[in-house]
């Protein structure tokens, strides 16, 4: 598994582009037939992607977990990125559409993940983080997510905010998951922007078009840097740090948090002005 070592503000304020982009960014991930893991030292996050073609993939415990299975101690958020397949857990097959989510409890042992269509494959966004206990093993279709409108066309951040994994809807231990879809001709995303020194964040961009980037802003707020992010790359968020971002085209986001509270709103807003 890839580790990736968080670095601190004083460590982040000395970085070269190269270096913010080995530390906070994840390439390469979703290879068309593989599986592949990184664990992130801050709240001990795995992030992950499973994109099956003719075979199904196993999601298997990992040497740095020292776990018999990979859910041993943990828990773990699915979201489908591509096109439809399935999961199947210790025995129960979750079909699962774009944007459909699942919740995987911790105890589950045996977990796989399958495409319909070799040629149009699913492609599974995984996040896991500890769990001190076990939450039932539950999916929530894209349909039946209710979306909170943020936003408005003249400050070009009109979005939609779907919450799945979260405490009114699937429960988790500190998992909270989601992902945000923006308005045509809008986007920018979390602007104003927030931190929250109690939770980490991860966010994976998808849906951008080969030919475009988003313009990812990182760092305390009076210290922002960038990174030009492509399709299904993913940012990793210490609570220090700002986490909002423009295309240069459409795109959707998922977002996915672990540490002390699942408090969706419980953000430190930055005023817009306030920004360097
Ligand atoms: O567009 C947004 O605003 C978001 O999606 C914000 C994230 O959900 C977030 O940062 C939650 O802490
Ligand atoms: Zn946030």
């Amino acid at each position: 598994m890839k580790l990736l070592q968080m670095a601190d503000p004083v460590r982040y304020s000395r970085m070269t582009t190269p270096e913010l982009r080995e530390t906070f960014l994840l390439e390469g991930m979703f290879r068309p037939g593989g599986l592949d893991l990184a664990y992130v030292d801050l709240d001990r996050t795995v992030i992950g992607s499973a994109v099956p073609t003719t075979s199904a993939l196993h999601l298997e415990t990992q040497p740095e977990l020292r776990a018999e299975f990979f859910c041993e101690r943990r828990e773990l958020g699915v979201l489908n990125v591509g096109g439809s397949g399935s999961v199947t857990v210790d025995g129960e097959t979750f079909e699962l559409g774009k944007l459909d989510c699942l919740y995987i409890g911790r105890g589950s042992k045996v977990i796989s993940f399958s495409s319909e269509d070799a040629e149009k494959p699913a492609a599974f966004y995984l996040l896991s983080y500890p769990a001190h206990a076990e939450f039932p093993t539950k999916m929530v279709r894209f349909q039946d997510l209710e979306g909170l409108k943020l936003g408005a066309v003249e400050t070009c951040n009109k979005r939609t905010i779907y919450k799945a994994i979260y405490k009114e809807g699937l429960r988790s231990c500190q998992l909270v998951m989601g992902f945000t879809l923006l308005d045509e001709g809008s986007n920018w995303n979390t602007m104003p922007p927030h931190t929250h020194m109690r939770r980490s964040e991860v966010y994976l961009y998808f849906d951008v078009d080969p030919a475009h980037r988003v313009l990812h802003l990182m760092g305390p707020p009076q210290e922002t840097r960038h990174l030009f992010i492509g399709d299904r790359e993913v940012a990793v968020s210490p609570g220090w740090s700002v986490h909002a971002g423009v295309g240069t085209k459409s795109y959707g986001f998922c977002w996915g948090m672990g540490g002390e509270n699942q408090a969706y709103d419980d953000m430190d807003a930055v005023a817009i002005a306030e920004l360097k």
